[in-house]
């Protein structure tokens, strides 16, 4: 049996087991915070008691390499000074190499090399909102009270939207494999998370520390519900739901990661420009961190890139290989199944917005 369909009810249960993930508050300066976080979702594992390890048996001895379980222990055991705690520390110490679980993040901080990301994670995401483009808007998905799922706010009793739902469902599945113990997941509802059932991999520390507050994932929820969806599906309902609702946990995940990246962006701007972006900070001067770090030559560039990956992915490709330049100019050819300006403009007008938007908030704390 499905752990939604067994006990939901209006009881908080994830909210005592957040402790082995990273702690991660929504951000005080989001404007657009819903009120999806007083939601709560119960289910067969309701009765967890608060876990400060995850659930395995070499628990001691992985323990010690858990950054995220707030025992201010450092991958090589010894326990942090405050002061060491609260100054970034680029990436983990030496001994941190001889963790089995150690993932060496030093690297994504060059910013070549975070482009090279976003640039990965473009075809994702094009892929993804091409696939859910093929459904039509179906808001009953995002509509409270509308589709008869296990799932109910906790204040109001109200049933939640199926995309509440879903979300929340994967979130207890890819919570338990530590995916939000890594720096560039952000779950929709952390205060909900599972245990771990596998010992959490060692990161260092690779971003500041004010990046755990940064989550902006009830605003691009919105923004993707009445933005995104009806800027590329036909408006209507096919009874899809199922269908769709998943193509939407999964390109909600996959924006969500992009977006957040900002930080990663941001970190990366910032050692390379520490007394620029100092100046600033310090002013809490947020319109010039905007000004500093936005780079028009790249913007175009990825305008144009998502516009030629939409056009290739967004088509039927038979068995020859497709010659690029009438893939992308012969109009024999643009039978695409969602237009690929379309997708570029989304690109535009939301994702890269919402990077830079994260980005500000970092550099605002960043000296902290
Ligand atoms: O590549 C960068 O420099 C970024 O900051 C990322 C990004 C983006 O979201 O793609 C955002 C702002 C810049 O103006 C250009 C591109």
């Amino acid at each position: 049996m499905s752990s939604s369909s067994a006990l939901c009810s209006c009881l908080s249960s994830g909210s005592s087991v957040t402790s082995t993930h990273r702690r991660r508050r929504a951000s005080s300066s989001s404007s657009l915070t819903s009120s999806s976080s007083s939601s709560s979702f119960s289910s067969s594992r309701r009765g967890f008691s608060p876990p400060s390890v995850y659930l395995n048996k070499n628990k001691n001895k992985n323990n010690i390499n858990n950054k995220n379980n707030n025992t201010s222990s450092s991958s090589s055991g010894r326990r942090r000074s405050s002061s060491s705690s609260s100054k970034l520390k680029v990436c983990a110490a030496m001994s941190s190499i001889d963790d089995p679980n150690f993932a060496d993040l030093s690297d994504r901080l060059k910013l070549d090399n975070v482009r090279q990301s976003l640039i990965r994670q473009e075809d994702s995401i094009i892929f993804a909102l091409i696939e859910r483009s093929q459904y039509k808007v179906n808001d009953k998905i995002y509509k409270t009270n509308s589709i008869d799922v296990p799932c109910y706010d906790a204040k109001t009793g109200v049933r939640s939207s199926m995309i509440e739902f879903m979300l929340r469902e994967r979130e207890q599945m890819d919570g338990k494999i530590r995916r939000y113990t890594s720096p560039d997941e952000h779950a929709f509802y952390p205060e909900s998370l599972p245990p771990l059932v596998i010992p959490p991999m060692n990161f260092g520390e690779v971003l500041h520390e004010c990046a755990l507050k940064i989550n902006i994932n009830d605003r691009i929820k919105e923004m993707y519900v009445e933005n995104i969806v009806p800027g590329m599906c036909e408006s209507g309902d096919d009874n899809n739901y199922g269908s769709a609702g998943l193509c939407d946990v999964n390109c909600l995940q996959l924006i969500s990661r992009r977006i957040h990246y900002g930080k990663f962006v941001a970190e990366a701007k910032f050692r390379a420009q520490p007394d620029e972006y100092s100046d600033l900070i310090r002013k809490q001067d947020g319109n010039g961190l905007m000004q500093l770090l936005t780079n028009q030559a790249v913007e175009d560039r990825v305008v144009a890139r998502v516009t030629n990956k939409a056009a290739f992915y967004g088509q039927d490709i038979n068995e020859e290989v497709p010659d690029a330049s009438k893939v992308l100019t012969n109009p024999e050819n643009q039978k695409y199944k969602v237009a690929p300006e379309i997708i570029a403009d989304l690109y535009f007008k939301w994702i890269m917005p919402m990077t830079k938007d994260v980005q500000v908030e970092y550099l605002l704390q960043r000296l902290d």
